[in-house]
Order: structure tokens, then C-alpha cells, then sequence
């Protein structure tokens, strides 16, 4: 037998060892696999109203396929100007078309501060999203604003192992971490998206599920944030970026310079398919 040919046998064995590993062991699958990447597709409209239109019927149709499938609809909200986009859901056809009984909500990053106060995410979501639809109030999950950040973290990641564990929320076969139907993102003019900030240590975090953050760049300080193996484990994302003020750091995301650190949107990636919904502003150096 040739070296080559020796080379070769010792490459198949390795192999099988490790199908052979990965099948005896649930951990060893894990641990080989690495995260399956999906499309991403960039859609430009006209207007941030266009915007609007077209992020209602897709999550809309989404809804509709993943309550045939599954039976429910999971979806992670965020804070900022995403909740004003989705105005378009609330109103008609959809308003009286989705089946609203079978939606979960989470926030994939909430300010640690009382859910009544006007920095709190869950606040601007009831006010302009959720009082306008008829979610079930025990589908909504809201952090515990009576802890510290680091508690408030603690017990939102306790709680969505327990909805894994009572296989309410589904867990990505490739990476072992809960895998949402849909994460709905915005993104800040830093490139942040939840509240995972270029310039803090929170966005390598890659086996907590939920962590926190005392010291926000951006105000209110104290948050707690889903990590990037939790956003990326997701079926389908859609990052909703709209404005000039977001044109430079849209094209830094979507045309990185070879040699440049990533900014953290720049590392959003979906199982399923990652779909970014632009106006002609933001999308105008591209
Ligand atoms: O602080 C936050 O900022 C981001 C981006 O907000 P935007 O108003 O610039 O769209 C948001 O996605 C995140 O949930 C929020 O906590």
C-alpha cells in the first residue's frame, strides 16, 4: 500500500471514530459541530414606510408557517426604533389574520430597570406592539426588574432552560442552544445589536445563554443581553435597519474592509435565513 494510500486510511478512520463518537456521546455531537450558517438576503425599499409593509407580511407569513409546523410562533423582540417598524403588524389584514394565541415573546436585551420606567424595552413593546394584539399575558416573557443585572441575567436564562427543558422552546441540533423562530434586530450607529457593543467583552461570550452588561455605552447603563450563540442558533432573523445616520455602518456591516474588526452586527448569522429590511437612506452606500 502507497503512503498516500496509508494517509488516507488514517484520515477515514479519524472520521468514523468521530461519527462514531458524535452518535455514543449527545456532548461529542456538540462539540464536532459547528453552527450551520444560512442565506442572507438584503432587501432595499424605498421608505422606512415601505420598510414597514414588507417586515409585517414576513413576519406575518412566518407566523403562519411555524404555527402549521410546530404549533407556536417564538419571537425575540428588541428595543428601539424595531417596535415603531412593526406598526404595520397591529393594523389590518394582520391584525385579525394572525393566530396571536400561539405567539411567545422574549426580548433578546432589556434595560435592568422597573418595567413601568421609560427606558425599559418591554414598556416601549407593550405601549406600541403588544396592548394592540391578543398575545395570551402568560406568553410574554418579561425580565424580573426587582433583581440586579447580573440576577435579572441568572433568571431569564433559568427560565428559558426550563421552557427547553418542557420543550417549549426548541434547541439548535448543530450548537445545543435554544433555537427561536424568529429574532427581530435593530442595530445602533456603533454597530451594536442588542446589547452586545463593540467595545465591551460581553459579545465573545460563547456559553452563557443570557449575560449582562452595568456599564451600556449607551444609556441606561445596567442591561442583560441574549449572547451571539443564542441570536445566531435562531431560525430566522431579520435585522431592521432604517435612516442615513445608519448608511455608513450599514456598509461597514455588509462590505467589512479586509483586516477590520467585525462590528457585532457584522457576526449576525441565522440556522434558517438572515434577512436585512433597508430604506433607501440607510441602504445608500452600499
Ligand atoms: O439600546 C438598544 O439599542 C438597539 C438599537 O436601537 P435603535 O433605536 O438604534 O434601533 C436596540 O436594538 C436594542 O434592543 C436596544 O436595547
Amino acid at each position: 500500500m502507497s503512503i498516500a494510500m496509508d494517509f488516507n486510511m488514517y484520515q477515514i478512520t479519524i472520521f468514523i471514530l468521530i461519527i462514531l463518537a458524535s452518535l455514543i456521546t449527545p456532548n461529542a455531537k456538540m462539540a464536532f459541530a459547528t453552527p450551520q450558517k444560512g442565506k442572507t438576503e438584503v432587501l432595499k425599499f424605498e421608505s422606512e414606510c415601505d420598510v414597514a409593509v414588507a417586515l409585517a407580511k414576513y413576519t406575518a407569513d412566518l407566523s403562519a408557517k411555524f404555527v402549521k409546523e410546530k404549533g407556536s410562533f417564538s419571537v425575540v423582540l428588541s428595543g428601539g426604533s424595531l417596535i415603531d417598524t412593526l406598526r404595520k403588524l397591529v393594523e389590518s389584514p394582520y391584525k385579525e389574520s394572525v393566530d396571536w394565541s400561539k405567539w411567545l415573546i422574549f426580548w433578546v436585551d432589556e434595560r435592568v430597570v422597573p418595567l413601568d420606567s421609560e427606558d425599559s424595552n418591554f414598556l416601549l413593546a407593550s405601549r406600541g406592539f403588544l396592548s394592540k394584539v391578543p398575545i395570551p399575558p402568560g406568553n410574554i416573557y418579561a425580565i424580573n426588574d426587582k433583581l440586579s443585572p447580573e440576577g435579572a441575567a441568572d433568571d431569564y436564562e433559568e427560565r428559558l432552560r426550563r421552557l427547553v427543558s418542557s420543550k417549549v422552546i426548541r434547541v439548535s441540533s448543530a450548537t445545543g442552544f435554544p433555537k427561536f423562530d424568529l429574532m427581530l434586530l435593530g442595530m445602533g450607529p456603533d454597530g451594536h445589536i442588542a446589547s452586545l457593543f463593540p467595545t465591551r467583552q460581553q459579545r465573545y461570550e460563547k456559553k452563557r445563554w443570557v449575560t449582562f452588561i452595568t456599564d451600556s455605552p449607551k444609556p441606561p447603563p445596567p442591561r442583560i443581553t441574549f449572547t451571539f450563540p443564542v441570536i445566531n442558533a435562531a431560525a430566522e432573523i431579520a435585522m431592521v435597519v432604517t435612516g442615513a445616520e445608519l448608511a455608513n455602518t450599514t456598509k461597514a456591516v455588509l462590505h467589512p474592509h479586509q483586516g477590520s474588526p467585525l462590528l457585532p452586527a457584522a457576526e449576525v448569522s441565522a440556522e434558517g435565513e438572515l434577512t436585512w429590511f433597508l430604506d433607501k437612506d440607510a441602504a445608500s452606500k452600499l
